[in-house]
Formats: C-alpha cells, structure tokens, sequence
C-alpha cells in the first residue's frame, strides 16, 4: 500500500517571482491524483519539489513522518527512494536499450545479481506490454513506447509514490487512452499514491480519485473528482470543461477589462456537462481506494446532471458497480 503525502503550507519562487504560495492538500495513501492548472502554473516545480529536487521556500512536505522539506541531502537521498517518476519523455539513456535502461536503477542502487535484475526487469517489461522490445534503442521506438518503458523503469524500485509529469503529452488520444489503462491497472496492482500531472482533460475527467487545480498561484481547489466536476466555481468549472469564458484567458489570466467585459454580461458558468464514470481496471476488479460512482455527490446533496455515470457502452455506472462490488467480494471471499 503506498504512504499519504501531506503538503503543508508549501510556498516556492525563483528570485523575486513567487510560483505558488500556501499550497497544502493530502494525497490520499494508494490514491490516484491529479494536479492541473494553466500552463507556467508551476506544476512542473510542484513535481520537482515533491521529490526533492527543487527546495520550498516554505511549508511542509510530510511522509510517513518525515518533514522532506527540511530534511539535510543525505537523508533525501534514502527518502527519495520512495518516489518513482516518470518523466515527460520517458528521459532515456539514448545510448542503452531498453533492458539497460529499465536495469539501470537497480543496477545502480542495489546489490542485486543479474539474474535477479533480469527477472524485474522482464516483469516489468511484461506490465508495460514492452515484450520483445528490450534491445532496441530509445531512438528506435515511438513516444508511446518510451513513456512506457520510463514508466517500467519508474517502477523497479517499488516506489511508495509515483509521480508522472504530462504522461499523455505528444500521443495521439488512441495511445493516451492505453496509457491511462495502464496507470489504472498498474495501480490497481501496486496500490501507490500515484499525482499525475496533466493537460489532458480526458485523463482529468475520468481517472483519477481527486483533482487540484493551480491558479494565480495558489491551489485553488483540492478534492474528489466528483467535487471538482460538479464545481461551479468559475475558474474550475471553467478549466474542468475546457471553455473559453471564465477568468482563465489566452495568456495565464485574462486582463481586467476583458474580466469587466464578462462580468457586464453576467457570470455564466455554462451548464454541467454528464459526469462520466470513472476508469476501471481491465479485468473486472475495482481499486481498493476507489469510490462508488455518485458517493460525494449524494453525500453533499448534489444532483448530477443527466447522463452522468453512463459509459460508451451504454452502461449506467450507479447500478453496475454495486453489482461489480458484490461480485468483487464473493470473490475474494
Ligand atoms: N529552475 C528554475 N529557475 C527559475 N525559474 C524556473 C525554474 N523552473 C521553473 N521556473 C519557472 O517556474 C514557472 C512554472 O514552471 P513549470 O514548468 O512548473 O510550469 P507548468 O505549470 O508545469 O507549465 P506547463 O503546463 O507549460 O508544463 C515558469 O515561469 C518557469 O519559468
């Protein structure tokens, strides 16, 4: 089971421009999150600071009862190991094949034989579909496969916390819909805290368990999926439907007049689209953590527009996961 991240109060800038201020929320132990927010809103920072890369300013970062803000490098480095990343383009050593590659890690911070690194890596190769390809080059194979064979390679060390930086980023929506199969059931599998930082609003509608959203440099909102998706706060429902009114413009923000001119003609945060269902692991099981469709919005009294929970199939989410629960349980037990 992965670990709780708490982020407490967290504030970073470069110099004299602050990035983000105040920041605190909780990724939930084996939950999916998601962070988004307009471009240069410092997602990228917040990654980096998460693992230890880049220092806050201020706040917190608590895990398993250390304070990663304020821990000395040595002892990062032992922390840090708790953290898998992927990053954007998988980051690859171009000059090694994929089985160096995914190898690296272990080869690099363990003491395990070859024989035992093998049987890791080919599993891992295995969970990623990557079967077959472990001796072409980074170079050789497309973007979708080298974000998956970061992803095995983020995945060796059996990390606690896996963060991935824009994992749908430059595929086309055929692949990044594979790929958020995959985040599923590899974390339906591993059960880690996984944030996921994306642009993609499709990911962000139905894969994770919560949402945050960065704006004007603070955490605007943090909480379940079905919170922000029924949002009418007008910067998140604006962002969460991917529309052009509201207080987000060209630029990270719209100029005051452009503001006024909007205002005049009256707030409108436009009508709430369905809410979908989440994604569920391929093979008919549900995550550990996962929610029941409908469960926040019938706890805080909120009424989800028509068609919400039906998928492409034409299966009403709100009746059949019940189903699937029970089945689930008779399994198990
Ligand atoms: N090492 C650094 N030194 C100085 N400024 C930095 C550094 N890293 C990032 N920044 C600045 O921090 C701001 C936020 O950058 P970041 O890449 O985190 O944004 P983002 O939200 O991830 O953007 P995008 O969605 O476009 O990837 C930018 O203005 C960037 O120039």
């Amino acid at each position: 089971m992965g670990v709780e991240v708490v982020v407490d109060g967290l504030t970073k800038s470069f110099g004299r421009q602050v990035i983000w201020e105040d920041v605190s929320l909780t990724l939930p132990a084996g939950e999916i999150s998601v962070l988004l927010g307009p471009s240069g809103t410092g997602k990228s920072v917040f990654l980096k600071t998460l693992v230890g890369l880049l220092r806050p300013d201020r706040g917190h970062i608590w895990i398993d009862g250390h304070d990663l803000a304020t821990y000395k490098e040595n002892t990062l480095y032992e922390l840090r190991r708790l953290f898998g990343v992927l990053f954007q383009d998988g980051a690859l050593f171009g000059s090694l094949n994929l089985y160096d590659n995914i190898a690296f890690p272990l080869r690099e911070h363990t003491r395990k034989s070859e024989t035992q690194i093998r049987q890791i890596v080919m599993e891992k190769i295995d969970l990623v579909g990557l079967l077959g390809a472990e001796s072409k080059l980074p170079g050789e194979i497309s973007g979708g496969m080298r974000k998956r064979a970061g992803l095995a390679r983020a995945l060796v060390l059996e990390p606690e916390i896996i963060l991935f930086d824009e994992p749908d980023s430059g595929l086309d929506p055929v692949r990044t819909a594979f790929l958020n199969q995959l985040i599923v059931d590899i974390n339906a599998d591993i059960e880690a805290t996984f944030l996921i930082v994306t642009h993609d609003i499709n990911t962000a509608r139905t894969v994770p368990d919560d949402i945050g959203l960065l704006f004007r440099r603070e955490l605007v909102m943090f909480g379940p999926r079905e919170m922000l998706l029924s949002s009418d706060e007008p910067v998140v429902r604006q962002f969460m439907n991917a529309r052009r009114h509201g207080p987000i413009g060209m630029s990270e923000e719209k100029d005051v007049s452009e503001l006024e001119a909007e205002a005049r003609m009256g707030h409108d945060p436009g009508v709430l689209p369905p809410i979908p269902p989440q994604l569920m692991p391929s093979g008919g099981g549900i995550r550990r953590t996962q929610r029941p469709p409908g469960e926040w919005l019938a706890a805080n009294g909120v009424t989800p527009p028509e068609g919400s929970f039906v998928d492409e199939q034409g299966r009403d989410w709100l009746r059949e996961y019940p189903r699937l629960l029970k089945a689930h349980l008779h399994g198990v037990t």
